[in-house]
């Protein structure tokens, strides 16, 4: 297969986790015998700074004419002060809107040999594999108005605003994952506050009609963020709107035992798709060689999985990083008892190491 990649690495650890993804794509596209091209791109702080905006219509059109896009992570201290249009997260935001990219699948699943690196006890956090979908282009973060005003700026508004079809969409997204996967659905929201919230629960019930397979349970959002610690195994696929999705999902890291390992899809009904890790630019270790680069990894393997139906491809990426967990290794973010922590660069190494060892590697080219 031939596949033409958008690769914007960003600001911060944004370029260190791409450089490993990349090094990992290549090699499992070559040991099964595919082609890519990759173009590069700029995209936040990086973008601001050479081209004086943190999303360039060069950077559109190079992601336009491509299959998907990975991306690293935007922002920094140096850019914090910026007016609101010249921020490097106005970047980000506009990217996911222009593209269309309305679904975002944030799977979060304990590693057997992290357990003992999530805060939480061993007994909770074993076997949970879930997937947050998040709605991507839509509510607080991009409802219009939104400013300061008032004689002296010292009145706010921000816009939390929905359209019917926006949440039908997302909503059927998340029952067609839950579906092929446990069939359990959980409908997050503030119903008991928010008109928003009022009308996604009532479009979550009338969708559910058509879902009659799929146990649907309607929860709210601040008694989800506790459930998501006291009781994770709960959980199977969880549907939520663009702003509880993000804190949630954040959250919901501590049960890998680092915001690091969750990689992040970001599609819409066709097979485009942008490809990213849930962290951000770490400002505090960035270009130290310390960051975790599996988020930014597995994001990969997931966009060989959507965006190319690349299922073993994908598989032997995840594959990777489960054997290389398992002999230890790991990055500095993940307090792993008796772990062999090693730089951004060797563990990515490692997983090169674990794709090409005879077992992994396809059987035609051994
Ligand atoms: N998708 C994105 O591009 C994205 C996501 C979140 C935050 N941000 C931006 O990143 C900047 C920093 O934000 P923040 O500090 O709140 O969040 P962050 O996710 O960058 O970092 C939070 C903490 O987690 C650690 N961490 C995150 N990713 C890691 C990794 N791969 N390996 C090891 N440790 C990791 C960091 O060192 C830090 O201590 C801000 O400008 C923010 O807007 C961007
Ligand atoms: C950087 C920021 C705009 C972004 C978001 O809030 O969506 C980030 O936190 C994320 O989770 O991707
Ligand atoms: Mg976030």
């Amino acid at each position: 297969m031939k596949m033409k990649l958008a690769v914007l690495p960003g600001d911060g650890i944004g370029p260190e986790v791409m450089d490993a993804a990349i090094r990992v794509l290549k090699t499992v596209l070559d040991n099964y015998g595919h082609e890519a091209v990759f173009e590069n791109a700029l995209i936040g702080g990086a973008a601001i700074d050479e081209a004086g905006t943190p999303l360039p219509e060069e950077t559109l059109d190079i992601c336009r004419r491509s299959d998907a896009i990975l991306l690293g992570a935007v922002g920094g201290p140096k850019w914090d002060h910026n007016p609101a249009s010249l921020r490097p997260e106005k970047g980000l935001l506009g990217i996911r809107k222009e593209m269309g990219l309305f679904a975002n699948l944030r799977p979060v699943k304990a590693y057997a040999p992290l357990l003992n690196a999530s805060p939480l006890k061993r007994e909770r956090v074993e076997n949970v594999d879930l997937v947050i979908v998040r709605e991507l282009t839509g509510g607080l973060y991009f409802g219009r108005p939104s400013e300061r005003r008032g004689p002296d700026g010292n009145e706010v508004i921000d816009t939390l605003a929905y359209t019917r079809e926006e949440i039908e969409r997302i909503i059927e997204k998340a029952f067609q994952l839950a579906q092929i996967r446990r069939k359990k659905l959980a409908s997050v929201d503030k119903a008991n506050v928010l008109e928003s919230s009022r009308m996604w629960r009532e479009i979550a019930e009338e969708t559910a009609k058509k879902y009659p397979d799929v146990e649907v349970s309607h929860m709210l959002v601040d008694s989800t963020s506790m459930q998501l610690i006291a009781n994770p195994g709960q959980f199977d696929v969880i549907v939520t709107e663009n702003m509880f999705g993000d804190i949630l999902s954040d959250e919901a890291s501590v049960i890998t035992g680092s915001l690091g390992m969750l990689p992040s899809a970001s599609l819409r009904s066709d097979r485009f798709g942008m490809y990213e890790p849930v962290h951000g630019s770490a400002p505090d270790i960035a270009g130290q060689g310390k960051a975790n680069p599996l988020g930014m990894v597995l994001s990969a393997a997931l966009m060989l999985r959507y965006s190319f139906g690349l299922e073993k491809e994908a598989a032997a990426i995840e594959k990777a990083v489960d054997d290389v967990l398992q002999d230890g290794y790991c990055t500095g973010d993940l307090q792993v008892k008796n772990g062999k922590v090693v730089s951004t660069h060797e563990l990515t190494d490692k997983l090169i190491e674990k794709l090409n060892n005879s077992e992994a590697r396809p059987r035609i080219l051994q």
